[in-house]
């Protein structure tokens, strides 16, 4: 764990006496767009125009940011036009690390052995957090974007051009997106953000801040789920899968490692069908890995778990029926 400075590698944890034992998100530095022509997007530079084969997603299987990516990519039909090198799950001294004699956890692209030297270069002098997910653009050497919900956005319609691309599937139409983002806004905060608030909370208050924040949306999320399938309009939007990816961690990790524990997420009742229902939609299982998402939090947060033990449990069944299908 740890971050770059001008290009040098620090091994520190989040500092969190800055902001009264609180804890804050960096922001994201690399956001230019890929683009259908390669005009620029709604930030950074243009020059990344949709191409099938160019770009590279580098994730984490453990990391919800970067488990949105791999939804809308698996959605929307864009596997054979994007790849993808998968970070081992414990993320410790060094940050996220390859494992360059492990298929499964290589970088297919320049063989590195850790994530900030994928940051370095392309920026030698990088200073910032190295995180997960990173769209990488084979054709300039470069980064594109750290920042998932633009990378989802992307994925969205700027690929739909390609072969066998799903252009009909829109998880961000014109006319939701207003309520989608009021949605997203209150669901980053007390939700996705907000079990890790609670988790990396280094004073009790601000974990109890956080902690009755979460369960207040939790329950406003219950209610307003128990007359439609969907957060908003009749199909799966981005504020769905941007949910999904917390509530399937929720009861393996936050509930105990993150101390979210006023109830599991199997004692809502509408919240875990929803989950199930999301769960079961095509192409969506696949990237779901319980396995290296209890690896990953139990082993790297030795400042919370110091003996690394990953529990045994919980028991999880999300194949179990849903019952969603007949509401709208
Ligand atoms: N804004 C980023 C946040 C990504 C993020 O924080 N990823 C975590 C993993 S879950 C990470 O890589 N953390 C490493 C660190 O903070 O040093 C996004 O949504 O893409």
């Amino acid at each position: 764990m740890g971050l770059l400075i001008e290009g040098q590698w620090h091994d520190q944890w989040y500092d969190t006496d800055k902001t009264g034992g609180r804890f804050e998100r960096e922001k994201a530095r690399f956001r230019h767009w890929v683009t259908p022509g390669g005009s620029p997007g709604p930030s950074g530079q243009g020059g990344f125009p949709a191409e099938s084969g160019r770009y590279h997603l580098y994730v984490s299987m453990a990391c919800p940011w970067a488990h949105r990516t791999l939804i809308v990519r698996a959605l929307k039909g864009l596997a054979p036009h994007i790849s993808v090198s998968v970070v081992h799950p414990d993320m410790l001294e060094n940050g996220w690390e390859f494992r360059p004699d492990d298929e499964r956890y290589r970088d297919h692209l320049h063989n590195h052995r850790f994530l900030h030297q994928v940051y370095t270069r392309a920026v030698p002098d990088y200073s910032g957090r190295v995180t997960v997910p990173v769209l990488w653009d084979r054709r300039r050497d470069t980064i594109v974007s750290n920042e998932s919900a633009e990378i989802i956005r992307m994925f969205n319609s700027a690929f739909d051009g390609l072969a066998g691309v799903r252009s009909d599937l829109d998880i961000y139409p014109e006319p939701l997106r207003a309520e989608i983002e009021r949605i997203n806004q209150r669901v980053y905060d007390t939700v996705n953000n907000g079990v890790y608030k609670a988790g990396f909370a280094t004073v009790q208050d601000q974990y109890a801040r956080a902690y009755h924040a979460l369960f207040e949306t939790l329950d406003w999320l219950e209610a307003r789920l128990s007359d439609r399938r969907y957060l908003v309009g009749r199909q799966p939007t981005e504020a769905d899968w941007r949910l999904f990816t917390t509530l399937i961690r929720f009861d393996a990790v936050y509930y105990s490692h993150f101390k979210c524990n006023r109830q599991r997420l199997a004692d809502f009742p509408v919240l875990s069908a929803y989950l199930r229902d999301l769960y079961q939609t095509p192409g969506v299982r696949e990237t779901v890995s319980i396995g290296q998402i209890k690896r990953h939090y139990y082993v790297s947060q030795r400042t919370i778990n110091p003996t690394q033990i990953v529990p045994e449990g919980p028991q999880l069944d999300f194949e179990a029926a849903h019952g969603r299908e007949t509401l709208v």
